[in-house]
Formats: structure tokens, sequence, C-alpha cells
């Protein structure tokens, strides 16, 4: 199993002072920064572009910036974010005419490139692009907000894209995003999971080291 990624979800961050919140979870020991776009079109809900991702950039910040595109179409998106700085770029499936170029337009950009899977999405989608795929992504609640409650089904799709991803050799991470908390983090990396987003459980938090350092407290429970 590869090293676990801690993603914190920055929808749930203070917007007014984005730049120190970022500062602050990487400080307290985040991997990844998880920028969720959403366009009041794919999903109900409308937040950030590319020009937030460069101010990051210019702010400072070197991590990884993890780009979860709820957006639709989705390939007029990725120079620009490519561009803005971004490390990865992931898209639904359903949101692309034609997924195998939505990704090869990622990799070409010199970005990761992953797929994400709704709840009810099936994972086939994923079968004959995993040569192209640097990251599979389940959503464990339906995309468009922070703070819902984890759907507990994944655990059993993500055994599923678990077997699917070791059968195929090819070296490609599994992300889980939506619900994520210190009391089910364990039972989710049991199930296969490597890099973890969390939104509401680390930035609703008054001190976000304790609650990163507990979820990797748990995952290493879980792994002994
Ligand atoms: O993509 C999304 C929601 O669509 C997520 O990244 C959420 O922002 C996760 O938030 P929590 O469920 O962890 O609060
Ligand atoms: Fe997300």
């Amino acid at each position: 199993m590869k090293e676990c990624l801690i993603a914190p979800s920055i929808l749930s961050a203070d917007f007014a002072r984005l730049g120190e919140e970022v500062d602050n979870v990487l400080a307290a020991g985040a991997d990844v920064v998880h920028f969720d776009v959403m366009d009041n079109h794919y999903v109900p809900n409308l937040t950030i572009g590319p020009m937030v991702c460069k101010a990051l950039r210019n702010h400072g910040v070197t991590a990884p910036i993890d780009v979860h595109l709820m957006v639709s179409p989705v390939d007029r998106m990725i120079a620009d974010f490519a561009e803005a700085g971004a490390t990865y770029i992931t898209f639904h499936p359903e949101a692309s005419d034609h997924i195998d170029r939505s990704l090869q337009l990622i990799k070409s950009a010199g970005c990761k490139a992953g797929l994400v899977f709704n709840p009810a999405t099936p994972l086939h989608y994923m079968d004959y692009v995993m040569d192209k795929l640097d990251v599979v992504l389940l959503m464990s609640v339906n995309p468009g907000f922070g703070g819902q409650s984890f759907i507990p089904a994944t655990l059993d799709k993500l055994r599923e894209a678990r077997k699917k991803i070791d059968e195929s050799g090819y070296d490609i991470r599994l992300e889980i995003d939506g619900g994520v908390k210190v009391d089910n983090i364990g039972e989710i990396y049991a199930a296969g999971a490597d890099m973890f987003v969390a939104g509401s459980a680390i930035f609703n938090a008054t001190d976000y080291k304790t609650v990163i350092d507990d979820m990797r407290a748990e995952i290493a429970k879980a792994g002994s």
C-alpha cells in the first residue's frame, strides 16, 4: 500500500482568509490541497476557478493542488487549471463527451489525471482508460456540498475499485471524498483508499493538527 495522503477540502475553509487557511492546514500536516470547482450546472453550487488556484500559487503554496472539477463541459477548463498550477485534475465521466480525450488533455498539459465516480456511477467507466489514470476518486456523498454524511455502500465500491486497480498493474491512487471523519477513516482505509479528502471534519475543528494526527493514527491502527 502507498503512503496515505490527507487532502483537506478548502470548500469548508474560510474563503475570506483562504491563503492563511491553506498555510495553516499544510502546517498542520496536510499533504495535498483539495480544490472543489463547481459550476451551478453539473452540480447545484458555484465555487472557485483557475484564478483562485493561481492566487494560491502566487501566495506561496507549493503543496500539490488536487483540482476536482464538477463542471460540464470539462475540456475548456483543463488548460486554464494546468496554467494556474494544478497538480491533479479530476473530472466526472458523465460530464465529458469524450473521456479519453479529456484524460489526454490533462496528461499533455503536464498534470496527473483522474476520474471521479458519483455514488451511483458504475466503475466500468475506468475500464479502457486505466493506462491514462493517476487517480480514481470515489465520491461517498453526492457532489455539490460539504458537510454531508458518508454513504456506507461506498465501502464495497472501494473494495471493488481497489481490486480493479491492483489487477490492472498500473500505479493509480484511490481517493475518497465526502463525509470522511476521524471515526470512519480507519474502515475507509481498510476498504482500499490511500488518499483522503476531508473538508468539514478539518476546517470546522478548532485545531487542524489534532484532527489530521488523529486521522493518521486511525489509519495506522486499521493497518496494523
Ligand atoms: O467534492 C466535494 C463535495 O462535492 C467535497 O470535496 C466536499 O467538500 C467534502 O466535504 P466534507 O464531506 O468532507 O465536508
Ligand atoms: Fe471534492
